[in-house]
């Protein structure tokens, strides 16, 4: 993607106007797509249902809530391959987009905690003593890391970055006056594929990356972990009378870690009722837990901090043409001087605290790694 890295500065100069932007990868694609959206072609939700018979990219919270709303960008502009972008970024056209004025909305603001690990701390043993005394069998505990950055790290040359190292994720960054400016590499799909044909994912425990060659040996609990998750879909699907297709088990590689994933293809007719199955897709125990609504409950009372877009949902949403959504994972909010990373993993109760607080750093490392290489 190297010609494009001429005209970068030309989207960064986007970034907090009265706008909306989305910049995304597919996994496995060379070609990113550029969608703009004018102010009043941003769409506000309050609730994940109302995304029947709507089209648009789509950046939802892990929990809708007043600051927080779905949003879908309905595009003025789309722009895909690299060379129509760069095409379109020397253009008239984009004259306009950069005359437009700079947003006034309030820049969200995350305080620093001294001690992330004391307060991740606190939360575990809070986390664990509901599993011990089975208000539920799985749930999920995340975290937020933030780190001051330095004026020469630029949120596009950031986002191609990620799209070098990370060729299987869905890479994404997306800015509206309502979210602020997110960025992302996540390899866990939500929904995707062409009405009636749909995929998703069972996608949950974690190891550091193997050697190359080496036999990965998965733990008892990170089976478990992963199959609350094939248990919810499984039932879900057979409650809508959904019929669905199992693949087997495999590991995957993301970043440097890996996961276990079971993919599902099924079959879904009520192309105009997409939002309905999303609100009962989202949140999957891999982010929330199980059963899922005790435990979303519990994390939204129990958690200490808002996750805000944090393990929601992103990408395209289409009721005719291809659905391309992910769970918003290893991803960052970037604010004026600061990037706020996100991470968490499910808890069970073998769970212990240092294995858990590891994990949460490793994951944490795809976008540090993306931040910190200036080589890349
Ligand atoms: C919640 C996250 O990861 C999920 C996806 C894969 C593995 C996970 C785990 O091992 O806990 C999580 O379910 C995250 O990256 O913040």
């Amino acid at each position: 993607m190297n010609f494009l890295q001429l005209h970068i500065d030309t989207i960064d100069q986007l970034i907090g106007k009265e706008l909306g932007i989305a910049l995304y990868r597919l996994p496995g694609s060379e070609e990113p797509t550029l969608l703009l959206s004018f102010l009043n072609q941003i769409e506000q939700q309050d609730d994940y249902a109302a995304l029947n018979d709507v089209e648009g990219f789509v950046m939802a919270p892990f929990y809708c809530n007043a600051l927080h709303p779905v949003l879908v960008l309905h595009p003025e502009v789309i722009i895909s391959g690299i060379k129509n972008m760069e095409t379109f970024l020397q253009s008239d056209a984009m004259k306009r987009w950069v005359a437009l004025p700079q947003s006034h909305s309030a820049e969200s603001a995350c305080q620093a905690i001294d001690s992330e690990k004391k307060a991740y701390e606190i939360s575990f043993q809070r986390f664990l003593q509901a599993l011990t005394l089975k208000e539920a069998d799985k749930l999920v505990l995340s975290r937020y890391h933030v780190e001051s950055r330095s004026e020469n790290i630029k949120p596009t040359e950031t986002f191609l970055k990620a799209c070098n190292r990370y060729p299987d994720a869905f890479v994404y960054l997306c800015y509206t006056p309502v979210s602020g400016l997110w960025l992302g590499s996540t390899p866990e799909m939500l929904l995707s594929g062409v009405a009636p044909h749909f995929h998703t994912v069972a996608l949950a425990g974690t190891k550091p990356a193997a050697i190359d060659g080496k036999v990965v040996r998965w733990d008892t609990k990170n089976r478990q972990e992963q199959q609350w998750v094939v248990t919810y879909l499984k039932e879900l699907f057979s409650d809508l009378e959904i019929e669905w297709h199992e693949n087997q088990t495999h590991t995957i590689k993301a970043g440097n870690v890996i996961h276990l994933k079971t993919s599902f293809d099924f079959e879904f007719s009520q192309y105009n009722h997409l939002g309905d199955l999303l609100k009962k897709l989202h949140p999957t125990p891999a982010v929330c837990g199980f059963p899922k609504e005790k435990a979303y409950r519990f994390i939204v009372d129990n958690e200490g901090y808002n996750r805000k877009y944090y393990s929601g949902f992103v990408g395209v949403l289409s009721k005719n043409d291809q659905t391309n959504l992910y769970v918003n994972l290893r991803c960052m909010e970037w604010t004026r001087h600061q990037t706020i990373l996100y991470a968490g993993g499910g808890l069970l109760v073998s769970s212990q605290l240092h294995k858990e607080w590891k994990e949460t750093e490793d994951k944490l490392q795809t976008m540090l790694n993306i931040l910190h290489d200036e080589a890349n």
